[in-house]
């Protein structure tokens, strides 16, 4: 019997070895187009026909589009599982791929870290409302014009968003920049994993924390989860991190927020609408943003390639992906 095969879509940079070792229990196929018509094409071929999993990534979707519905409807009959490389995978219809049979994996754990390092990084920056001095040094002018004192982490209140992996390295990195947490998650963490952080109703956290840091994922019930009644819920000049999806603000209320005072300052890593970022934001110089490079580091990227490849491996060979995403395990499957 011929071998099965695996695609891989979009580059690996870091695990070229670990893919060409896959040959010895599948065959490689690689998509090397630019566009989502060329990857339909492909597809109207026949060319991925035998392919039982593939690996794609949250860039790749620069290539192919998501994996929305009608993406997801035109994958080979043979596609058992698609192993993506993200921890985040809100461009791919789940539920699609669940009434399809494809069980899909992501990469939680391996990004926690550089994830929650980024985190920090721009909660102090945004307490520091460190972009003025930050830009003004650069362009020759020392301090600028009307240099500001920013504020201490020390005592503060963070209010963590989404208390899964990120947001539980995000309490510990907080807790050493000696600030209280407290959290709000769809269900309370065992006391091991709370680590001391107090759970708190959704409300709760709005109306006291000092920062707020958005840590969950996106889905249909989380899009918009922080818009301009949230904003009047939330304390004087507080504090808004975001390193994990855009769409989980509406982005026009935070500027609202921010030009009114009602946030002091907000530290961005994600946006609504990327690679375009709202002008408010852009020219809002109370406001620190990165283009999306929380896991931008060279260990974080190896692991997450490698744990995609792990489960692609484990997939074709076992059967079993080790990191299937949440809504796809026995409780919740549709
Ligand atoms: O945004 C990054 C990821 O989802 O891994």
């Amino acid at each position: 019997m011929a071998a099965p095969a695996v695609l891989l879509i979009g580059g690996l940079l870091h695990a070229r070895k670990q893919w060409e070792e896959c040959a010895s229990f599948a065959t490689l196929k690689e998509f090397k187009g630019k566009t989502r018509e060329e990857f339909l094409q492909e597809l109207e071929s026949g060319t991925y026909d035998d392919v039982v999993a593939l690996y794609r990534s949250n860039e790749s979707t620069s290539l192919t589009g998501p994996f929305n519905a009608e993406m997801v409807r035109k994958l080979p009959k043979s596609l058992k599982y698609i192993c993506h490389n993200g921890a985040g995978y809100d461009n791919i219809d789940i539920t699609e791929c669940s009434l399809r049979g494809i069980d899909v994996s992501s990469t939680p754990v391996a990004v926690n870290n550089a994830t929650a390092d980024l985190t920090l990084f721009l909660l102090l920056g945004a307490l520091r409302r460190i972009h003025h001095p930050y830009t003004a040094v650069r362009a020759s002018q020392w301090r600028g014009t009307g240099f500001q004192l920013g504020h201490d982490p020390q005592n503060k209140l963070l209010g963590i968003l989404g208390m899964g992996g990120i947001g539980r390295e995000v309490a510990v990195r907080a807790r050493a920049f000696g600030m209280k947490v407290q959290y709000y998650n769809r269900r309370r963490l065992s006391p091991e994993l709370e680590q001391g952080a107090t759970y708190v109703s959704f409300e709760e956290l709005l109306r006291t924390s000092d920062v707020v840091s958005l840590n969950l994922a996106l889905t249909n019930e989380t899009a918009g989860i922080i818009g301009r009644k949230e904003f009047e819920m939330m304390k004087q000049g507080v504090i808004i991190v975001n390193t994990a999806r855009g769409k989980l603000i509406d982005e026009a209320a935070l500027v609202d927020a921010l030009d009114s005072g009602k946030v002091y300052s907000a530290g961005l890593d994600v946006y609504e609408a990327e690679p375009k970022i709202h002008e408010g934001l852009l020219n809002n110089p109370n406001v620190m943003l990165l283009p999306h490079i929380g896991t931008g580091t060279v260990e974080t990227q190896r692991n997450m390639e490698i744990l995609v490849l792990d489960n692609l491996k484990s997939a074709v060979t076992k059967g079993i992906l080790l990191t299937q995403v949440p809504e796809q395990l026995p409780k919740v499957r549709l």
